[in-house]
């Protein structure tokens, strides 16, 4: 890296995703494993929050396979795995438009095949259009399959018997149909003709090491192949993202980094995202793990760097990084006349993820940008708007908005808690105004509670909504049983369709209203209500008297309210039965007469 003008390639940047259980942690620790043994003298393969598999580790590993793809050359400067896996590291590992990371390894246990979270971390990348390569791992435990630890799955094929061959054959077209459901074409990477077009899925074991050859050849291939502008890089200010903001003994607050872009120095003023609005610091030091072999306790875990280029992990010490938040990015500041724009890109940044608004929505607190973001896409992908999404605990103010939404839309009466504090007041406050507040570690996890409370408010209010109205009904007065004449009058009658209940207006077949339904008997039986079929007694409240405004074997219709038909002929007409919506549109064609705009312009 001579003149500033220099270009290089610098490493891919890579992440393990996948079902809890399936073996991404045995595969990354195996990666590592490789790397320490195989790497030349001098050479560091531990970063902060990554490890490094330098050039000189690719080539050694791979050479077996020359055999078998006798154009395999390396030309990249090494591969970044970031050490955590999972979902929510993931998230963090933001960019505007996308993620930091260039590829990721999809670990699928080729046994069990896949799973919810296998699902998840598709959809992930599907959405942050990150290319993949799916690992199906544990080979080692497909039936009668005979280990060679540590050698290339090519080799080990060589030694399997047919019946372990077509076994393996099996479990890996369940993983390549699974994935043609999603939307991917896929096949063994051997079998791939076309890596744009095809999936490849590569067969390991993270336990015996059989097939990281190939795994290791593969992302160096694909990189070398398709990848090889966007990880173009020089001697340029650096571009980094915050993976976590962490307290380091003697050096107070600290952010974990990865720097995917140009050169990052001791000394530069970087611009990052904090609670409070952007952070404007200096770095005050640059560190890296130390080697395990010079590691002495005295000393501490890190060494001192001048320096980090393009792909790194680092860790970053300055003043003011208490309020940093994880998932910013960190941008370096080359000179003080662009120190404005600088920051204001970052507020810029900030701006797509935070919400503070007024509408209907829920509130959304969550403790980092990256597990935010992905909180609120997923939330807008299940048609749930947001009023309220910020990084921090739960405060009384959040649940004072979510209470205020609440009287307009019970739904969204609610406040998702991802991985942060519920504040003592905010809990109190939230048992008062029956807020709920929804708290959970796992973002799926909260999205799917989130889903079900808000099925079963949106039935709760329905239920409601369509215990108010007026539902449809056609009685007739038995002859020869009034009981009572007036005040009120009491009537035998038989429900010749749809339903009565107490408090249901009535009307006269000629649309005259008479009054409303006071009670229901049968014989000494008060009843909610009277459906078709049945014969009993009503009283009706209001100015009526049998002999004038109604008489015996008269036919009567409940009175339906203008607004109530509306509902009954949209949003709640499959609540309806067939004999009610016979009975409606008897009452339609009455009501017409009087008022043409009665039931709008539907037909029944
Ligand atoms: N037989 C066999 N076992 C494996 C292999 N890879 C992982 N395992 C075992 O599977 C179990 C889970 O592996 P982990 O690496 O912890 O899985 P993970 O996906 O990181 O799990 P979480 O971190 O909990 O999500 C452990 O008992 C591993 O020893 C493999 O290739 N073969």
């Amino acid at each position: 890296m001579g003149s500033d003008t220099e270009q290089w390639i610098r490493q891919p940047i890579v992440v393990v995703l996948g079902h809890v259980d399936h073996g991404k942690t045995t595969l990354l620790d195996k990666i590592r494993g490789t790397a320490v043994a195989k790497k030349e003298p001098g050479e560091i393969t531990q970063h902060v929050g990554a490890s490094m598999v330098p050039a000189s580790v690719l080539k050694k590993v791979t050479e077996p396979l020359r055999k078998f793809f006798p154009r395999l050359t390396v030309d990249i400067p090494g591969i970044l795995f970031i050490d955590t896996p999972g979902h929510e590291l993931f998230s963090n590992l933001r960019r505007r438009g996308g993620s930091v990371a260039d590829l990721a390894l999809l670990v699928v246990d080729v046994v069990e095949g896949f799973q919810k979270q296998t699902y998840e971390a598709l959809n992930i990348l599907k959405e942050k259009r990150v290319p993949f390569v799916v690992v199906a791992n544990k080979i080692d435990r497909v039936e009668g399959w005979v280990s060679k630890p540590d050698s290339s799955f090519l080799e080990s094929l060589k030694s399997q018997s047919q019946r372990a061959l077509a076994k393996l054959d099996e479990r890996i077209y369940v993983i390549v149909s699974k994935l043609y459901e999603q939307g991917f074409e896929a096949d063994r990477f051997d079998r791939v003709r076309d890596f744009r077009k095809t999936v490849a899925v590569v067969p390991v074991s993270a336990k015996t090491g059989e097939g990281i050859p190939e795994l290791l050849a593969l992302i160096t291939g694909l990189v070398q192949q398709f990848m090889k502008k966007r990880l173009v890089t020089k001697n340029e200010p650096a571009k980094g993202v915050v993976l976590e903001v962490k307290e380091e003994p003697g050096f107070g607050t600290t952010v974990d980094a990865v720097i995917f872009d140009g050169v990052l120095k001791r000394g530069d003023t970087i611009v990052l995202a904090g609670k409070n609005g952007p952070i404007v610091t200096k770095i005050r030091a640059l560190l890296m793990p130390r080697p395990l072999q010079d590691m002495r306790m005295h000393e501490g875990a890190f060494t001192l760097i001048d320096q980090v280029v393009a792909a790194a992990g680092v860790k970053i010490s300055a003043a003011n990084l208490d309020d940093a938040l994880a998932g910013s990015p960190i941008y370096v500041v080359p000179s003080d006349e662009v120190l404005g724009e600088v920051v204001k890109a970052v507020r810029e940044e900030v701006s797509e993820i935070i919400v503070r608004g007024s509408g209907n929505g829920v509130v959304v607190k969550a403790d980092t940008l990256g597990t935010l973001e992905a909180l609120t896409s997923a939330l807008k992908q299940m048609n749930i708007p947001v009023r309220i999404a910020d990084v921090g605990p739960v405060t009384q103010n959040d649940v004072l908005e979510a209470s205020i939404v609440g009287k307009t839309a019970p739904e969204y009466k609610v406040v998702l808690a991802f991985n942060v504090k519920v504040l003592p007041e905010a809990k109190s406050l939230a048992e008062r105004e029956n807020v709920n507040i929804l708290y959970h570690n796992v973002i799926y996890q909260l999205l799917e509670e989130l889903d079900k409370w808000v099925k079963e408010v949106r039935t709760r209010e329905k239920m409601k909504e369509l215990e108010q109205l007026v539902r449809p009904g056609k009685i007739r007065i038995l002859p020869g049983y009034v009981f009572r004449r007036s005040d009120p009058a009491i009537v035998g009658v038989e429900v010749l369709g749809g339903r009565i209940k107490p408090g249901y207006p009535l009307m006269r077949e000629d649309g005259t209203e008479i009054g409303v339904i006071l009670q229901i008997r049968d014989k000494d039986q008060v009843l909610k209500e009277a459906v078709v079929g049945s014969s009993v007694a009503i009283s009706i409240k209001g100015h009526v008297m049998v002999g004038r405004q109604i008489d015996e074997g008269d036919l009567l219709y409940t009175s339906i309210p203008k607004d109530h038909v509306n509902l009954w002929l949209t949003k709640y007409r499959s609540e309806l039965s067939d004999d009610e919506l016979l009975v409606l549109k008897e009452i339609i064609t009455i009501k017409k007469k009087k008022d043409p705009f009665y039931g709008g312009f539907y037909q029944l």
